[in-house]
Protein backbone atom coordinates (compact mmCIF):
# COMPACT_ATOMS: atom_id res chain seq x y z
CA UNK A 1 0.00 0.00 0.00
CA UNK A 2 1.38 3.43 -0.58
CA UNK A 3 2.44 5.56 2.47
CA UNK A 4 -0.20 8.18 3.49
CA UNK A 5 1.76 10.46 5.06
CA UNK A 6 -0.64 11.43 7.10
CA UNK A 7 1.40 12.12 10.07
CA UNK A 8 3.87 14.33 8.37
CA UNK A 9 1.21 16.12 6.64
CA UNK A 10 -0.38 16.76 10.28
CA UNK A 11 3.35 17.84 11.54
CA UNK A 12 3.50 20.07 8.59
CA UNK A 13 0.08 21.92 9.79
CA UNK A 14 1.80 22.55 13.25
CA UNK A 15 4.92 23.54 12.03
CA UNK A 16 3.91 26.08 9.57
CA UNK A 17 1.24 27.10 12.11
CA UNK A 18 3.60 28.05 14.71
CA UNK A 19 5.57 29.96 12.51
CA UNK A 20 2.68 31.74 11.54
CA UNK A 21 2.39 32.71 14.78
CA UNK A 22 5.53 34.11 15.12
CA UNK A 23 5.73 35.96 11.48
CA UNK A 24 2.62 37.53 12.66
CA UNK A 25 3.57 38.53 16.22
CA UNK A 26 7.28 40.20 14.01
CA UNK A 27 4.77 42.24 11.46
CA UNK A 28 3.19 43.47 14.50
CA UNK A 29 5.67 44.55 16.56
CA UNK A 30 8.51 45.51 14.34
CA UNK A 31 7.68 45.74 11.16
CA UNK A 32 4.43 48.48 11.07
CA UNK A 33 5.67 52.17 10.48
CA UNK A 34 9.73 50.67 9.50
CA UNK A 35 8.17 49.66 5.93
CA UNK A 36 9.14 52.79 4.46
CA UNK A 37 12.89 52.74 5.94
CA UNK A 38 15.68 50.85 3.85
CA UNK A 39 15.82 48.62 7.03
CA UNK A 40 15.24 44.83 5.99
CA UNK A 41 16.25 43.85 9.60
CA UNK A 42 12.36 43.23 10.38
CA UNK A 43 11.98 40.81 7.67
CA UNK A 44 15.30 39.17 8.39
CA UNK A 45 14.13 38.39 12.00
CA UNK A 46 10.84 36.81 10.68
CA UNK A 47 12.84 34.59 8.38
CA UNK A 48 15.40 33.36 10.61
CA UNK A 49 12.48 33.00 13.55
CA UNK A 50 9.90 31.10 11.77
CA UNK A 51 12.65 28.82 10.17
CA UNK A 52 13.63 27.91 13.61
CA UNK A 53 9.86 27.40 14.66
CA UNK A 54 9.47 24.54 11.75
CA UNK A 55 12.81 22.73 11.46
CA UNK A 56 12.81 22.27 15.04
CA UNK A 57 9.08 20.84 14.88
CA UNK A 58 9.88 18.54 12.03
CA UNK A 59 13.60 17.31 13.67
CA UNK A 60 11.40 16.66 17.03
CA UNK A 61 9.31 14.34 14.97
CA UNK A 62 11.61 13.14 12.42
CA UNK A 63 15.05 13.59 13.75
CA UNK A 64 16.59 11.64 10.80
CA UNK A 65 14.88 14.19 8.17
CA UNK A 66 17.13 16.43 5.84
CA UNK A 67 15.59 19.89 5.27
CA UNK A 68 16.35 22.47 2.25
CA UNK A 69 15.57 26.04 3.58
CA UNK A 70 16.47 29.39 2.69
CA UNK A 71 18.13 30.75 5.48
CA UNK A 72 21.28 30.12 7.41
CA UNK A 73 22.38 31.30 10.64
CA UNK A 74 25.49 33.56 9.67
CA UNK A 75 24.22 36.91 10.57
CA UNK A 76 22.79 35.79 14.00
CA UNK A 77 25.82 34.00 15.26
CA UNK A 78 27.64 37.50 14.46
CA UNK A 79 25.36 39.92 15.67
CA UNK A 80 24.34 39.81 19.14
CA UNK A 81 21.64 42.43 19.15
CA UNK A 82 19.43 40.82 16.00
CA UNK A 83 19.98 37.38 17.73
CA UNK A 84 18.42 38.78 20.64
CA UNK A 85 15.45 40.06 19.58
CA UNK A 86 15.01 36.51 17.31
CA UNK A 87 15.30 34.62 20.25
CA UNK A 88 12.59 36.79 22.18
CA UNK A 89 10.04 35.85 19.29
CA UNK A 90 11.09 32.24 18.78
CA UNK A 91 10.88 32.14 22.82
CA UNK A 92 7.10 33.61 22.83
CA UNK A 93 6.02 31.86 19.72
CA UNK A 94 7.30 28.66 21.06
CA UNK A 95 5.16 28.94 24.42
CA UNK A 96 2.31 30.81 22.68
CA UNK A 97 1.40 27.45 20.45
CA UNK A 98 2.33 24.84 22.94
CA UNK A 99 -1.40 25.64 24.35
CA UNK A 100 -2.60 24.96 20.59
CA UNK A 101 -0.57 23.11 19.70
CA UNK A 102 0.34 20.41 21.69
CA UNK A 103 3.95 19.02 22.24
CA UNK A 104 5.86 19.83 18.57
CA UNK A 105 9.28 20.64 20.80
CA UNK A 106 10.99 23.11 22.18
CA UNK A 107 13.94 25.31 21.65
CA UNK A 108 15.33 25.93 24.84
CA UNK A 109 18.59 27.80 23.98
CA UNK A 110 19.50 31.24 21.62
CA UNK A 111 22.54 28.70 20.90
CA UNK A 112 20.14 25.56 20.02
CA UNK A 113 17.54 28.03 17.56
CA UNK A 114 20.30 28.84 15.49
CA UNK A 115 21.89 24.96 15.16
CA UNK A 116 18.01 24.38 13.83
CA UNK A 117 18.73 27.81 11.81
CA UNK A 118 21.54 26.14 10.06
CA UNK A 119 19.83 22.26 9.54
CA UNK A 120 18.39 23.53 6.76
CA UNK A 121 21.53 23.20 4.59
CA UNK A 122 20.46 20.24 3.18
CA UNK A 123 21.91 20.15 -0.65
CA UNK A 124 18.41 18.29 -1.63
CA UNK A 125 19.06 15.31 -4.17
CA UNK A 126 17.16 12.63 -5.60
CA UNK A 127 17.23 10.19 -2.55
CA UNK A 128 15.68 10.13 1.16
CA UNK A 129 13.52 12.20 2.79
CA UNK A 130 13.76 16.10 2.51
CA UNK A 131 11.76 19.10 3.74
CA UNK A 132 11.96 22.13 1.77
CA UNK A 133 10.98 25.70 3.42
CA UNK A 134 10.19 28.55 2.90
CA UNK A 135 10.23 30.51 6.03
CA UNK A 136 8.78 33.49 4.64
CA UNK A 137 7.67 33.83 1.03
CA UNK A 138 7.11 37.29 -0.51
CA UNK A 139 9.18 39.29 1.62
CA UNK A 140 7.82 42.06 -0.19
CA UNK A 141 3.70 40.87 0.67
CA UNK A 142 4.43 40.89 4.51
CA UNK A 143 6.33 44.05 4.39
CA UNK A 144 3.66 45.65 2.68
CA UNK A 145 0.97 44.11 4.96
CA UNK A 146 -0.29 42.02 1.98
CA UNK A 147 0.09 38.55 1.09
CA UNK A 148 3.39 36.14 2.29
CA UNK A 149 3.45 32.32 2.88
CA UNK A 150 5.24 29.77 5.50
CA UNK A 151 5.97 27.39 3.09
CA UNK A 152 6.94 23.46 4.11
CA UNK A 153 6.58 20.13 2.09
CA UNK A 154 8.14 16.98 2.20
CA UNK A 155 9.86 15.60 -0.63
CA UNK A 156 10.88 11.50 -0.84
CA UNK A 157 13.35 10.17 -3.79
CA UNK A 158 12.80 13.75 -5.45
CA UNK A 159 9.26 13.49 -4.87
CA UNK A 160 6.73 16.31 -3.23
CA UNK A 161 4.58 13.89 -0.99
CA UNK A 162 3.37 16.46 1.55
CA UNK A 163 2.41 20.11 1.85
CA UNK A 164 1.92 22.90 4.01
CA UNK A 165 0.95 26.60 3.57
CA UNK A 166 0.09 29.42 6.33
CA UNK A 167 -1.26 32.40 5.10
CA UNK A 168 -1.48 34.65 7.78
CA UNK A 169 -3.60 37.60 5.34
CA UNK A 170 -5.14 35.68 3.65
CA UNK A 171 -9.18 35.76 4.07
CA UNK A 172 -10.71 32.10 5.20
CA UNK A 173 -13.70 33.27 2.96
CA UNK A 174 -12.60 34.86 -0.39
CA UNK A 175 -15.88 35.98 -1.39
CA UNK A 176 -15.36 37.92 2.35
CA UNK A 177 -12.53 39.64 1.85
CA UNK A 178 -12.84 41.52 5.56
CA UNK A 179 -13.73 38.83 7.03
CA UNK A 180 -11.58 36.53 8.99
CA UNK A 181 -7.81 36.48 8.21
CA UNK A 182 -5.56 33.52 8.49
CA UNK A 183 -5.46 30.45 6.04
CA UNK A 184 -3.60 26.67 6.69
CA UNK A 185 -3.59 24.73 3.55
CA UNK A 186 -2.65 21.39 3.50
CA UNK A 187 -1.87 18.23 1.23
CA UNK A 188 -0.56 14.52 0.83
CA UNK A 189 0.19 12.77 -2.88
CA UNK A 190 -3.04 11.23 -3.08
CA UNK A 191 -5.29 12.37 -0.29
CA UNK A 192 -6.27 15.88 -1.83
CA UNK A 193 -5.99 19.38 -0.51
CA UNK A 194 -7.52 21.37 2.43
CA UNK A 195 -8.22 24.39 4.19
CA UNK A 196 -8.66 25.60 7.83
CA UNK A 197 -8.80 28.58 9.52
CA UNK A 198 -4.95 28.92 10.91
CA UNK A 199 -6.30 29.53 14.84
CA UNK A 200 -8.65 25.96 14.24
CA UNK A 201 -8.15 24.16 17.17
CA UNK A 202 -6.13 21.33 16.73
CA UNK A 203 -9.19 18.20 15.88
CA UNK A 204 -10.60 20.41 12.68
CA UNK A 205 -10.57 18.38 9.70
CA UNK A 206 -10.49 21.26 7.39
CA UNK A 207 -12.50 21.83 4.29
CA UNK A 208 -11.50 19.75 1.00
CA UNK A 209 -10.59 22.39 -1.78
CA UNK A 210 -11.14 22.36 -5.65
CA UNK A 211 -9.89 24.50 -8.42
CA UNK A 212 -12.27 25.70 -10.64
CA UNK A 213 -13.74 23.58 -13.78
CA UNK A 214 -13.26 25.86 -16.65
CA UNK A 215 -15.70 25.28 -19.59
CA UNK A 216 -14.61 28.52 -21.26
CA UNK A 217 -11.07 30.19 -21.16
CA UNK A 218 -12.39 33.90 -22.05
CA UNK A 219 -14.11 33.93 -18.44
CA UNK A 220 -10.74 32.19 -16.13
CA UNK A 221 -8.61 34.93 -14.23
CA UNK A 222 -5.61 34.96 -13.59
CA UNK A 223 -3.69 34.95 -10.20
CA UNK A 224 -0.24 36.60 -11.03
CA UNK A 225 3.13 38.44 -8.86
CA UNK A 226 2.61 41.91 -7.92
CA UNK A 227 6.35 42.34 -8.41
CA UNK A 228 7.09 42.54 -12.53
CA UNK A 229 10.98 42.04 -11.50
CA UNK A 230 9.58 37.79 -11.12
CA UNK A 231 7.20 37.62 -14.06
CA UNK A 232 6.29 39.44 -17.12
CA UNK A 233 3.50 41.46 -16.75
CA UNK A 234 3.32 42.32 -20.35
CA UNK A 235 3.67 38.46 -21.51
CA UNK A 236 0.79 37.64 -19.33
CA UNK A 237 -1.10 40.26 -20.60
CA UNK A 238 -0.51 39.30 -23.92
CA UNK A 239 -1.26 35.76 -23.39
CA UNK A 240 -4.52 36.71 -21.57
CA UNK A 241 -5.66 38.47 -24.80
CA UNK A 242 -4.44 35.36 -26.64
CA UNK A 243 -7.18 33.17 -24.49
CA UNK A 244 -9.94 35.70 -24.59
CA UNK A 245 -9.78 36.55 -21.38
CA UNK A 246 -10.71 40.27 -20.33
CA UNK A 247 -10.97 39.75 -16.78
CA UNK A 248 -8.30 41.79 -14.96
CA UNK A 249 -5.53 39.74 -12.99
CA UNK A 250 -5.25 39.30 -9.12
CA UNK A 251 -1.90 40.48 -8.09
CA UNK A 252 -0.83 38.80 -4.91
CA UNK A 253 2.68 37.99 -3.79
CA UNK A 254 3.78 34.88 -2.45
CA UNK A 255 2.97 30.91 -2.96
CA UNK A 256 -0.30 31.96 -1.92
CA UNK A 257 -1.22 32.24 -5.52
CA UNK A 258 -0.69 28.53 -5.31
CA UNK A 259 -3.31 28.29 -2.81
CA UNK A 260 -5.64 30.59 -4.01
CA UNK A 261 -6.30 28.98 -7.60
CA UNK A 262 -6.02 25.60 -5.67
CA UNK A 263 -9.22 26.98 -3.81
CA UNK A 264 -11.00 28.40 -6.89
CA UNK A 265 -10.15 31.62 -5.95
CA UNK A 266 -8.84 32.73 -9.54
CA UNK A 267 -7.69 29.61 -12.36
CA UNK A 268 -4.39 30.30 -13.12
CA UNK A 269 -1.08 31.24 -12.39
CA UNK A 270 1.80 32.29 -14.56
CA UNK A 271 5.11 32.92 -13.77
CA UNK A 272 7.05 33.93 -16.62
CA UNK A 273 11.00 34.54 -16.55
CA UNK A 274 12.03 37.78 -16.69
CA UNK A 275 15.80 37.19 -17.33
CA UNK A 276 18.01 33.77 -18.27
CA UNK A 277 20.07 33.90 -15.36
CA UNK A 278 17.43 33.44 -12.39
CA UNK A 279 16.93 29.78 -11.02
CA UNK A 280 13.87 29.21 -9.26
CA UNK A 281 13.98 27.50 -5.84
CA UNK A 282 12.71 24.19 -5.16
CA UNK A 283 11.04 25.81 -1.57
CA UNK A 284 9.57 28.51 -3.40
CA UNK A 285 7.20 26.06 -5.32
CA UNK A 286 7.47 22.62 -3.78
CA UNK A 287 4.19 23.06 -1.12
CA UNK A 288 2.04 25.18 -3.98
CA UNK A 289 2.47 22.91 -6.42
CA UNK A 290 1.41 19.85 -4.61
CA UNK A 291 -1.64 21.78 -3.37
CA UNK A 292 -2.33 22.72 -6.92
CA UNK A 293 -2.11 18.93 -8.29
CA UNK A 294 -4.04 17.77 -5.28
CA UNK A 295 -6.93 20.28 -6.65
CA UNK A 296 -7.43 19.08 -9.99
CA UNK A 297 -4.68 21.38 -11.62
CA UNK A 298 -1.54 20.35 -13.22
CA UNK A 299 1.95 22.46 -12.83
CA UNK A 300 4.48 22.17 -15.24
CA UNK A 301 7.25 25.19 -16.47
CA UNK A 302 6.80 27.26 -19.54
CA UNK A 303 7.72 25.00 -22.29
CA UNK A 304 5.91 22.22 -20.46
CA UNK A 305 8.03 20.41 -18.42
CA UNK A 306 7.59 18.87 -15.00
CA UNK A 307 9.10 21.05 -12.29
CA UNK A 308 12.20 18.60 -10.84
CA UNK A 309 12.71 18.82 -7.62
CA UNK A 310 15.30 16.22 -7.57
CA UNK A 311 18.38 18.03 -8.75
CA UNK A 312 19.52 20.48 -5.28
CA UNK A 313 18.75 23.50 -4.32
CA UNK A 314 16.89 25.08 -7.65
CA UNK A 315 14.70 23.82 -10.08
CA UNK A 316 17.69 24.74 -12.58
CA UNK A 317 16.45 23.19 -15.51
CA UNK A 318 13.01 24.33 -15.21
CA UNK A 319 11.94 27.92 -16.67
CA UNK A 320 8.84 29.68 -14.90
CA UNK A 321 5.31 28.22 -14.36
CA UNK A 322 2.23 27.39 -15.70
CA UNK A 323 -0.26 26.41 -13.29
CA UNK A 324 -3.77 25.14 -14.57
CA UNK A 325 -7.22 23.27 -13.93
CA UNK A 326 -6.16 19.98 -15.68
CA UNK A 327 -8.32 20.11 -18.74
CA UNK A 328 -7.51 23.26 -19.82
CA UNK A 329 -3.77 23.31 -18.98
CA UNK A 330 -2.48 21.91 -22.41
CA UNK A 331 -4.15 25.15 -23.94
CA UNK A 332 -2.86 27.83 -21.79
CA UNK A 333 0.40 26.05 -21.87
CA UNK A 334 0.06 26.80 -26.03
CA UNK A 335 -0.51 29.72 -25.70
CA UNK A 336 2.27 30.48 -23.11
CA UNK A 337 4.47 28.89 -25.29
CA UNK A 338 3.41 30.74 -28.88
CA UNK A 339 3.97 33.91 -26.91
CA UNK A 340 7.73 33.22 -25.37
CA UNK A 341 8.92 31.50 -28.32
CA UNK A 342 8.06 35.64 -29.65
CA UNK A 343 11.05 36.61 -27.48
CA UNK A 344 14.50 36.48 -27.41
CA UNK A 345 15.14 35.34 -23.47
N1 LIG B 1 14.14 37.59 -10.46
C1 LIG B 1 13.27 36.78 -9.88
N2 LIG B 1 12.45 36.01 -10.65
C2 LIG B 1 11.57 35.20 -10.06
N3 LIG B 1 11.41 35.08 -8.70
C3 LIG B 1 12.18 35.82 -7.90
C4 LIG B 1 13.13 36.71 -8.44
N4 LIG B 1 13.77 37.32 -7.42
C5 LIG B 1 13.24 36.82 -6.28
N5 LIG B 1 12.27 35.93 -6.56
C6 LIG B 1 11.47 35.13 -5.62
O1 LIG B 1 10.12 35.24 -5.87
C7 LIG B 1 9.38 34.87 -4.69
C8 LIG B 1 8.21 35.76 -4.43
O2 LIG B 1 7.73 36.19 -5.64
P1 LIG B 1 6.23 36.52 -5.86
O3 LIG B 1 5.68 36.94 -4.57
O4 LIG B 1 6.32 37.60 -6.87
O5 LIG B 1 5.61 35.26 -6.40
C9 LIG B 1 10.35 34.97 -3.58
O6 LIG B 1 10.61 33.68 -3.16
C10 LIG B 1 11.56 35.61 -4.20
O7 LIG B 1 12.74 35.18 -3.66
P2 LIG B 1 13.21 35.74 -2.20
O8 LIG B 1 12.44 34.92 -1.19
O9 LIG B 1 14.65 35.45 -2.17
O10 LIG B 1 12.86 37.19 -2.15
MG1 LIG C 1 10.31 32.58 -1.44
MG1 LIG D 1 11.69 33.49 1.79
MG1 LIG E 1 14.41 35.50 0.54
Amino acid sequence: MAANYAVERKIAELAVRRASILTNKTFHSLVKGTVSKEDKSPVTIGDFGAQSAVIGAVLHAFPGDAVVGEEDADVLRQDENTRTLVWDLVKGAVEESAALNGEIGTIQTAEEMMDLIDRGNSEGGPKGRIWALDPIDGTKGFLRGGQYAVCLALMVDGEVVVGAMGCPNLPVDPANPDGERGVLFSTAKGAGAIQKPLNSSLDVEGTPIAMNKVTDLSQASFCESVEAGHSSHGQQAAIAKALGITKDSVRMDSQAKYGSIARGDGDIYLRLPTSKSYQEKIWDHAAGKLLVEEAGGVVTDSVGKTLDFSIGRTLRDNKGVVAAEKDVHQQVLDAVMAELSKASL
